[in-house]
């Protein structure tokens, strides 16, 4: 099985360093940053410091990525469907694999589903990895979901690798769920750490967020419990209690009134509006990720925020 990984980022870099040793072919959009990769070994922007072993090949030509027969998509969410329709014809029936986190704020579907135009079983690899993590090769447990169950084995046989442990499920619509709704919650929770609200307050917008993922989960077409997995609860306790995090560091910087650079991915901030959109047209009760959107906005700042949800009506904690 031959694999390429499309989006020369900091998480596709990372993931094609680790599938080096069986060789990989690494798709960046700017073909002067892909000579550079290529020649000096390494991502300066992304993954500064980190070697670029021998079995992995740079390239912008994207016919060349895609004459790989398995695709991982490491592009972000709100570029995946422009990407997909731009790209069909390279990309029809290839086994393809989303590395993305987040719901697209234009048709509010997630990247396997937008991957479904293209293709029949797209499969998702999600949970909780920094991209840094993974290119040092520290030791890193995924899961790999996919709806027919022989691919998602053949999947998992080719992508895992001596440090990165995948766990198969055959729900990638949980899986991709868990992955997208926790970066709302990091937003959250450094926006409580950043305007030194404490860390007793922290927990608490973890379990009610927590408890907001469970409740749209059923509703969207998953199974609630691949959220209490890797992809959902492993990810969100990472991504909510660290400041490694682009998401929490982004509500961390909302929390104290601060600047943060744009131009970073921040996948939490669409994803929030979008999913906020999605619990209103299904009438389900999600405050934290209302808020969050609210925030993104600029509709509400951090106390106001946090005001709202602690003026809501008491309530059983089910
Ligand atoms: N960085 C991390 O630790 C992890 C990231 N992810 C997910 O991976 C996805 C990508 O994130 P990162 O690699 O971290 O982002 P990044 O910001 O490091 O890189 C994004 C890359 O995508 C490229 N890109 C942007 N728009 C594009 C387009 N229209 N066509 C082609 N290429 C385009 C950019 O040039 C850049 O190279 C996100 O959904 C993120 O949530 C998942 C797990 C870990
Ligand atoms: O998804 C991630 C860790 O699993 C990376 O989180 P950030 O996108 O918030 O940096």
């Amino acid at each position: 099985m031959s694999v390429s990984v499309l989006g020369a980022g900091a998480f596709g870099t990372a993931l094609a360093i680790t599938l080096a040793e069986r060789g990989v072919t690494l798709w960046a959009r700017d073909p002067d940053a892909a000579t550079a990769m290529q020649k000096t070994r390494e991502n300066a922007t992304r993954l500064k410091g980190i070697h670029l072993p021998e079995g992995l090949t740079v390239t912008s030509d994207l016919t060349t990525a895609c004459a790989a027969d398995t695709i991982l998509m490491a592009v972000p969410m709100q570029s995946t469907a422009a990407f997909v329709t731009e790209n069909a014809d390279l990309l029809r029936g290839k086994k393809l694999v989303a590395c993305s986190k987040g719901v697209d704020l234009t048709s509010l579907r997630g990247p396997t589903a937008i991957l479904a135009e293209v293709t029949r079983a797209p499969a998702i690899i999600t949970g909780p990895s920094f991209a840094i993590d993974i290119a040092r090769g520290l030791p890193t447990a995924l899961t790999l979901a996919c709806k027919n169950p022989i691919l998602g084995e053949e999947l998992q046989e080719t992508l895992s690798s001596a440090t990165i442990r995948l766990y198969r499920s055959t729900d990638p619509v949980g899986a991709e769920l868990g992955g997208a709704l926790k970066n709302v919650i990091a937003i959250a929770a450094g926006a409580v750490m950043g305007a030194g609200l404490g860390e007793s307050a922290r927990a608490a917008l973890i379990t009610r967020g927590f408890a907001e993922m469970m409740r749209i989960a059923g509703p969207l077409g998953a199974i609630p419990e691949t959220l209490m997995g890797l992809s959902g609860f492993g990810d969100l306790t990472l991504t909510c209690t660290s400041p490694t995090s682009r998401n929490y560091a982004y509500g961390f910087a909302l929390g104290q009134g601060a600047d943060y650079d744009p131009t970073i991915t921040v996948e939490g901030a669409a994803t929030a509006r979008a999913v906020a959109r999605l619990a209103r047209d299904k009438d389900i009760e999600m405050p934290i990720t209302s808020v969050v959107a609210a925030l993104v906005e600029g509709r509400l700042d951090v106390s106001q925020g946090m005001q709202t949800l602690l003026s809501r009506p008491l309530k059983e904690e089910i």
